[in-house]
C-alpha cells in the first residue's frame, strides 16, 4: 500500500489503499467480488488466508481513482499479519454481519485495533452487511447507527448477495479521499455520511 495517495499535477489520477476488516464470514471477501466484478458467488464461505488485494478505478469527479483493495482475513490467528497492513491504509471498511450479533459486538474491539495500528486521519466506514437477510436479522439498523454515531464514524448496510449500497460504499470512501488529495483552497470538506444519505434517499432504497 502507497501511505502517501499519488497525485499528478495533471490531477488525474491518485491511488488510495482502502482496507476491508472484520470478523471471519461477515462478507468481506464477497463485498469485494460483488464490487469489482458485480457478481455474487453463493455456497461453501472459504476464508481469506493472510491477506489478498484487487486494483479497481473509479472515476470520482472526472478524475480517476485508483483504489488497491485490500482483503484481510478475519480469523484470529491472521491477525498479526493483518496489523501490519493497517498503517499503509487510507481507508478501512469496518464490516459487521446483521444477521451474527457476535460480530457486532466485536466492533469495540476492531475500532480499538483500528486506533492502536491505523494511521490517525484514516477513512473509517462501518457497514452492516447481508443487510439482505431480513429473517435471520439480529441486529438492527439503529442499533448500527448509534454505535456508528457514538465514534463518530458514517455508516451504512450493504449486502453483498443483493449488491445493495456496495458501489456507493467504495464510492463515499474514494470521494473523500480524492478531496482530501485535490481539494480546492475554498471548496468545503467533503461530508461522508451527509453524502451517503443523499444517495440513498436519491436511489430511494433502504430507509425504512
Ligand atoms: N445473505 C448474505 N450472505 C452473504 C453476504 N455476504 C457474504 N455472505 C455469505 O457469508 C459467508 C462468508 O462470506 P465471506 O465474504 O467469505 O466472509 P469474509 O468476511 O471474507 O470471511 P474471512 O475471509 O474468514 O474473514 C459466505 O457463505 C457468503 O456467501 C450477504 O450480503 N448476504
Amino acid at each position: 500500500l502507497m501511505r502517501s495517495i499519488n497525485s499528478s499535477t495533471a490531477g488525474d489520477f491518485s491511488l488510495a489503499g482502502v482496507m476491508l476488516v472484520g470478523d471471519s464470514g461477515v462478507g468481506k471477501t464477497c463485498l469485494l467480488v460483488r464490487f469489482k466484478d458485480g457478481a455474487f458467488l453463493a455456497g461453501s464461505f472459504i476464508s481469506t488466508v493472510g491477506i489478498d488485494f484487487r486494483n479497481k478505478v473509479m472515476t470520482i469527479d472526472a478524475v480517476k481513482v485508483k483504489l488497491q483493495i485490500w482483503d484481510t482475513a478475519g480469523q484470529e490467528r491472521f491477525r498479526s499479519v493483518t496489523h501490519a497492513y493497517y498503517r499503509d491504509a487510507h481507508a478501512l471498511l469496518l464490516l459487521y454481519d446483521v444477521t451474527n450479533k457476535a460480530s457486532f459486538d466485536n466492533i469495540r474491539a476492531w475500532l480499538t485495533e483500528i486506533h492502536e495500528y491505523a494511521q490517525q486521519d484514516v477513512v473509517v466506514m462501518l457497514l452492516g452487511n447481508k443487510a439482505d437477510s431480513t429473517h435471520d436479522r439480529l441486529v438492527k439498523r439503529e442499533e448500527g447507527e448509534k454505535l456508528a454515531k457514538e465514534f463518530g464514524v458514517p455508516f451504512m448496510e450493504t449486502s453483498a448477495k443483493s449488491g445493495l449500497n456496495v458501489e456507493l460504499a467504495f464510492t463515499a470512501v474514494a470521494k473523500e479521499l480524492k478531496h482530501r488529495t485535490m481539494k480546492e483552497p475554498d471548496e468545503p470538506k467533503f461530508q461522508l455520511q451527509e453524502y451517503v444519505d443523499k444517495e440513498m434517499r436519491t436511489v430511494g432504497c433502504c430507509r425504512s
